[in-house]
């Protein structure tokens, strides 16, 4: 379902990888590992149409997502390290606009169940600049609970977690796969992947 064929990515005169060679079917993770800098996020943002690789391919359901564009992107929800929320806004703003922006609105209800769910109750109403680094990111994972995507790119969603937010995450996930979801993830923790079938790519030799 989503394919990497020859892929090779540059930063400026480094080549990061090359020759990548991936198959990645239903209820699949993917642990993308590797050293800093060794090319993690440079990979992911490139399976999410937003770095242009030097060489080579991604596909998904065997066409190429350049050609898939926006049918692509509503098959996707990338979560990156920096949260992707706007702090002026509470977390109902930004789970309503991010819903809107995935082209797939959701209603109140469904927004205030999703944050109840990730642990924020009581927090709502307030501008996220007003939360702590852990809760800033449960907002940003409550996506998780209200998208319809297909395949989940999350680059290191653990980071800031405390240990009750890394089992609801672990939940979460295992819901996905077990709903026929993919998964590409990266993390430096060790963190035990639940159910569905895991691969690893260890990036950086
Ligand atoms: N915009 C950029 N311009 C030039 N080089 C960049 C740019 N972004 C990243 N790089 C370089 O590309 C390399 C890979 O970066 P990337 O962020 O993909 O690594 P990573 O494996 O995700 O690292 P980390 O574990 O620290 O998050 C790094 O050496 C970095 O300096």
């Amino acid at each position: 379902m989503l394919e990497v064929i020859g892929l090779e990515c540059r930063r400026g005169d480094r080549r990061l990888f090359s020759g990548l060679d991936l198959v990645l079917g239903p209820g699949t993770l993917l642990h993308v590992r590797g050293r800093n800098g060794s090319g993690k996020t440079t990979l992911l943002r490139t399976l999410c149409g937003l770095f242009t690789p030097d060489a080579g391919e991604v596909r998904w359901r065997g066409e190429s997502i350049r050609t898939l564009a926006e049918d692509y992107r509503r098959e996707l929800l990338y979560c990156g390290h920096l949260n992707g929320i706007k702090s002026d806004l509470t977390g109902l703003e930004n789970l309503a606009i991010a819903a809107r922006l995935d082209g797939d609105p959701v209603g109140s209800d469904a927004v205030w169940q999703a944050l109840a769910r990730i642990g924020l109750r009581g927090f709502e109403d307030l501008p996220t600049r007003m939360l702590s680094q852990g809760q800033k990111r449960r907002v940003a994972l409550a996506r998780l609970i209200l998208s319809r995507a297909r395949l989940w790119v999350l680059d290191e969603p653990f980071t800031a977690l405390d240990v009750e937010a890394v089992a609801l995450l672990q939940g979460l996930i295992a819901e996905h796969l077990a709903g026929g979801g993919l998964v590409v993830l990266t993390t430096h923790q060790e963190v035990p992947l639940t159910s569905g079938q895991v691969a690893r790519l260890d990036l950086g030799g």
